[in-house]
């Protein structure tokens, strides 16, 4: 009797019968295109250099055969993963010729996405937090050996900070530095089992130094959260005596990074290790303080100014392989069919699918291409710290990169979601890249400053202006110059078509404005009755709202302004379309805010909800070409939905056929 054929040969049989050329149906959406494809990547990416980067990046991957991937990394185990990650990261390390390794925005993100994917790795936290907080806390004269240390990997560091009783309050962190003036040490030590550092990325197996978050005491007294650098392991890598340090276990994602615990048991470093950038423990226990309290936070604001952008990306695949995939996938269930008898529609006609696709494309260009002028704020704030002890613009850093850190990781994280669903069941396989977009961006909410947490700062930075603006004696930061404008009566949106960025920015700025001073005067009267802490908790509803609102609106301003910006006509015309649906989608969203007390009539909603619903209808046939304008390679996506010829099903059989349950 003759043998069944294996699930491999059924396999190829299809893929054979299937696969030829480019899907026609994606080739027939870049060609009726409204723009020049180059002019308008050009313009996502600023200009013709960063573009010519991202391709010769990608060539330098694509002929290195080290960064091949012999099995599938999705039919790993967590074993596997992380061998995978490290033999990557020791080829990406090993080739750091390739970029320039100082562009922490473009260039290092894309060769780790191209090399590794979106994984956090190994070393991950070396580059991301390590090598961070000695070029920010180090003192200038000291910098070259540390830093020259870790960035020739000589050392592999982590950041430790959080533990297992606190994370987003630092100021009740347990580990304890106590200065020991007859030895000049510290001792690092872990008072109780709350105080164990735990979460740190790289520290379970791999790190062997960690910039350690400790409760500094000297002469007796405490001087808060300090940062100090601690050797873990020896140089055959075992835990030196004193440190307890392991793996604590698989998570939702991100599990090809070793996140550890760490115990310490009155353990030694000398004097010198401890970051004295801004504050001091001289030889006799004599304690410096800082210029400013929270200078010690600093690498954290500069993460998070990281996060936005690397964020904002995941946002961008996202709707690219979800576009690309709604433009070859069809649908003729009866209720489906547009004109009866007609056939079967390409699902990207749908008026329902272009609302969960479009919204989400517009919501991923504006914070990513404002982040160049953010990293050139922090430069500047670091300059203006560094020479002049200028501490003026450190609370405005603060507050914008914590708020656009929790406004865009949770945007992310939900846009994300929203395109996953856009695909039906193929985007609940891992092979979509779905879920691990997913796993990654929602890590995103929580660490680096917990997102409810980091609104709640912002709201500090709003509420310290409208006292401001109250009391008549405004000092504002740029960011928060709207907010002392005078008071504004009614809307000025109107059809979309009709309606100016000025128009669009007068709305949402009064909107803002009007939450901020409702929420500031509900918090002073709870204040009248109430504990200021407990007044702010019971107010903390309305806080995270105003935040929340004015992030939004910096965001919407800002993707304007951009728009204004780009030199080619046609380019121009999609972009501004674009943003317009970015407003109006925030404004449909947050409509109670906007019609609060009249201030946009039903009027004028309706014509927001119809403007929504004939700009998608104008993107629609621009959509494939603005998921390309990402310029994002099919390797950098990782997605079998995504691929960039659109021959999907073909590329799914092949990707299942991996499943180590088909090999026998
Ligand atoms: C792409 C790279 C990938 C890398 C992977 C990253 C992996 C993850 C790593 C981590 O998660 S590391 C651990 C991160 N942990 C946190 O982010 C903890 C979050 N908590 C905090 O940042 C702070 O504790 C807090 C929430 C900001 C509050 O601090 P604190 O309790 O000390 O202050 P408050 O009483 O609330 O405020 C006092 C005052 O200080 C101002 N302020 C606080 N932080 C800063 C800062 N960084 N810079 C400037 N100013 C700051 C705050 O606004 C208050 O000002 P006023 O209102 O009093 O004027
Ligand atoms: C993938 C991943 C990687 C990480 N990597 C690192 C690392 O490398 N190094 C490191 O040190 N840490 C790391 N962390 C830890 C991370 O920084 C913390 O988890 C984060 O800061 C939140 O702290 P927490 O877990 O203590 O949450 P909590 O602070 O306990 O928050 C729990 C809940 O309480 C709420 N809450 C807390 N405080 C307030 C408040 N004041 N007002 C209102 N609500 C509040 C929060 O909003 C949240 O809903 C990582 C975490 C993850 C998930």
């Amino acid at each position: 009797m003759e043998r069944d054929s294996s699930p491999s040969d059924q396999f190829h049989r299809y893929k054979n019968l299937i696969q030829n050329g480019d899907n026609p149906d994606i080739t027939k959406e870049r060609q009726g295109a409204s723009f020049n494809l180059y002019n308008m990547q050009c313009f996502v990416y600023e200009n013709d250099h960063k573009l010519q980067r991202r391709q010769e990046i990608l060539e330098f991957v694509e002929s290195h055969r080290e960064f091949d991937d012999p099995v599938h990394p999705h039919f790993l185990n967590r074993d596997e993963q992380i061998d995978r990650a490290t033999r990557k990261c020791l080829a990406m390390v090993d080739n750091l010729d390739a970029i320039d390794v100082t562009d922490y925005f473009d260039e290092a993100p894309l060769y780790q996405l191209l090399t590794i994917g979106r994984e956090l790795h190994c070393l991950s936290l070396h580059y991301g937090m390590f090598l961070p907080t000695i070029q920010v806390h180090t003192e200038k004269s000291l910098i070259l050996g540390p830093f020259q240390m870790a960035a020739s990997k000589a050392i592999l560091g982590t950041f430790a900070q959080t533990e297992l009783g606190h994370g987003s309050n630092l100021s009740k962190l347990e580990t304890t530095a106590t200065y020991d003036a007859t030895t000049k040490e510290f001792v690092i030590h872990t008072p109780t089992m709350s105080a164990g550092k735990w979460w740190p990325g790289g520290l379970g197996k791999s790190a062997n130094y960690a910039a350690v978050m400790a409760q500094l005491y000297t002469s007796g007294e405490s001087k808060g959260p300090h940062l100090f650098m601690v050797q873990l392991r020896d140089n055959a890598h075992a835990p030196l005596p004193g440190v307890t340090v392991g793996d604590i276990g698989p998570k939702l994602g991100n599990n090809a990074n070793d996140n550890g615990f760490l115990i310490f048991d009155h353990y030694r470093i000398p004097r010198r290790n401890m970051f004295m950038k801004y504050s001091k423990v001289e030889a006799d226990g004599t304690y410096i303080p800082p210029p400013h309290a929270k200078l010690g936070f600093g690498a954290m604001v500069l993460v998070r100014l990281l996060m936005i952008r690397d964020q904002t990306c995941q946002l961008g695949a996202a709707a690219v392989i979800a576009i690309r995939y709604s433009a070859v996938r069809h649908s003729a269930v009866r209720q489906g069919e547009i004109n009866e008898g007609e056939g079967e529609v390409q699902i990207l006609d749908y008026r329902t699918q272009q609302y969960r696709l479009l919204p989400q494309l517009a919501r991923s260009f504006p914070s990513s291409q404002r982040m160049r002028s953010r990293n050139s704020t922090s430069k500047y704030v670091t300059k203006q710290i560094n020479n002049n002890a200028n501490m003026e613009l450190l609370p405005e850093l603060h507050a914008l990169s914590s708020g656009l850190k929790a406004v865009i990781t949770w945007e992310v994280a939900q846009g994300i979601e929203q395109l996953r669903l856009s695909c039906g069941g193929h985007g609940y396989s891992r092979a979509s890249a779905f879920p691990d977009m997913y796993a990654y961006a929602v890590g995103g909410c929580t660490y680096e400053g917990e997102n409810i947490v980091m609104l709640l700062q912002v709201a500090r930075f709003l509420m310290m202006i409208a006292k401001e603006v109250r009391s008549g004696n405004p000092k504002l930061a740029e960011i928060a110059e709207y907010i002392a404008k005078p008071d504004a009566v009614t809307a000025r949106i109107s059809s979309w078509k009709t309606c100016s960025d000025e128009d669009i920015i007068h709305d949402f700025e009064a909107v803002t404005r009007k939450l901020i001073f409702a929420t500031f005067d509900r918090l002073t009267t709870l204040e009248r009755t109430m504990k200021k802490k407990e007044a702010w908790n019971a107010c903390s509803i309305d806080l995270c709202k105003a935040a929340r609102m004015h992030v939004k609106t910096y965001l919407v301003k800002n993707f304007l302004a951009r728009v204004r910006t780009c030199e080619d006509p046609a380019s121009r015309t999609v972009m501004h379309t674009l943003a317009k649906l970015y407003a109006f989608d925030l404004i449909s969203g947050g409509g109670g805010h906007f019609m609060k007390g009249g201030f946009l009539s039903e009027k004028q909603f309706n014509e927001v909800q119809l403007g929504i619903y004939e700009m998608l209808a104008a993107i629609r046939p621009d959509s494939v070409a603005l998921a390309d304008s990402w310029a994002i390679s099919d390797l950098e996506l990782r997605s079998v939905l995504g691929r960039r010829d659109g021959n999907v099903y073909p590329a799914l059989l092949e990707w299942a056929q991996q499943s180590p349950l088909n090999q026998n």
